[in-house]
């Protein structure tokens, strides 16, 4: 993505050093001349996607460190229509403790824990009461996921309720008919309302990347949360036909570069639907380190959303630890 906007003063520590929040993005005043100036070289873009996952080649205990860390990252996720609290307790639980004790030990690992727990909003009280004792948030999926075809009030409602219930992070979806009819005046209104509406909790803005027709709307959408105040920008619900894929993540990344060097806000990534695999995790790693460098290679600031991608590095760790493939049921999901 290119645009020509840039920030005149550099912030003077370019790196983290701990793992400290970063300062929350206040977000800016709708700035329409930049949005339009967005332009994305389709065919180029899917040429960098394509080279990324050759472009470093992490093996061995390296490939474990990176694992590790991506299992830090992960919002270990279910949203199904037969979630029970009995499932989501068996979440909670994996969470806690994302990978079996012998295989930690093996690679003289500290405790570990996933980035959060991800539910639909009636399920909310019952990860918080699961994962009580511990720091790891729940997140909410809000204002009408998947489609976000709810009344307007209805989803400020909800967001509402969600952070009554001790959510701390908000998974909202924006409204994809304000992208595709170019009114991102609404865009802008509408996520800075749900910013408002989730108070003290992050907010993590779902694009619906597959949706929104174009590239160049992804990358038009991606600014606009971000200006309206968005935590996190979040490719998909993972109920779309296409969900996280490279290319995208590589037009929402440079938004976020762009974003930072304009205003020094560091807002988050978050990959999310279809990602099952050790192999992709590592995939969207690379793209971070490639596009946004260290300072973003954690989970203050990506995410990645998963159902079912523990299970696959879990298995992988095992191998590397073991030198063969654990059965399934040596590490259970839920
Ligand atoms: O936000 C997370 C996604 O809904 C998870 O999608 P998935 O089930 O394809 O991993």
């Amino acid at each position: 993505m290119t645009t020509t906007k840039r920030r005149t003063e550099p912030e003077a520590s370019q790196e983290p050093t701990s793992l400290a929040l970063p300062a929350r993005n206040d977000g800016i005043p709708l700035d329409l001349d930049w949005v339009r100036q967005v332009r994305v070289n389709r065919s180029a873009v899917e040429r960098r996607a394509a080279t990324l996952p050759t472009r470093r080649t992490v093996k061995k205990e390296w490939q474990a460190a990176w694992l590790l860390r991506a299992i830090t990252c992960i919002d270990l996720t279910t949203l199904a229509g037969d979630d029970t609290p009995g499932n989501v307790l068996r979440l909670c639980m994996k969470a806690r403790q994302p990978v079996r004790s012998d295989i930690l030990t093996a690679l003289g690992a500290d405790e570990l824990q996933v980035g959060a727990v991800c539910v639909y909003h009636n399920l909310v009280s019952v990860a918080v009461e699961a994962l009580q004792g511990t720091t790891i948030p729940v997140a909410a999926v809000s204002t009408g996921f998947p489609a976000g075809q709810n009344p307007f009030a209805q989803k400020l409602q909800e967001i509402e309720a969600s952070v009554q219930a001790g959510a701390r992070e908000i998974d909202i979806v924006i409204s994809r008919a304000h992208v595709l009819t170019g009114n991102w005046q609404a865009l802008y209104d509408e996520v800075r309302a749900f910013r408002a509406a989730c108070g003290d909790a992050h907010m993590k803005t779902i694009l619906a990347t597959h949706e929104l027709a174009t590239l160049r709307h992804v990358g038009m959408a991606s600014l606009v949360c971000m200006m309206a105040g968005a935590d996190f920008i979040k490719t998909s619900t993972g109920k779309e036909a296409v969900n996280a894929t490279l290319p995208v993540g590589l037009v929402m990344t440079r938004a976020i570069r762009d974003y930072y060097e304009l205003t020094g806000y560091k807002v988050g990534f978050k990959p999310a639907g279809g990602i099952r695999t050790a192999k992709s995790a590592l995939d969207w790693l690379i793209l971070m380190k490639e596009e946004l460098g260290n300072a973003w290679l954690n989970n203050t600031l990506f995410r990645i959303g998963a159902s079912g991608l523990l299970s696959d590095i879990e298995r992988q760790l095992a191998y590397f630890v073991n030198g063969r493939y654990a059965a399934a049921h040596h590490n259970p999901m839920v």
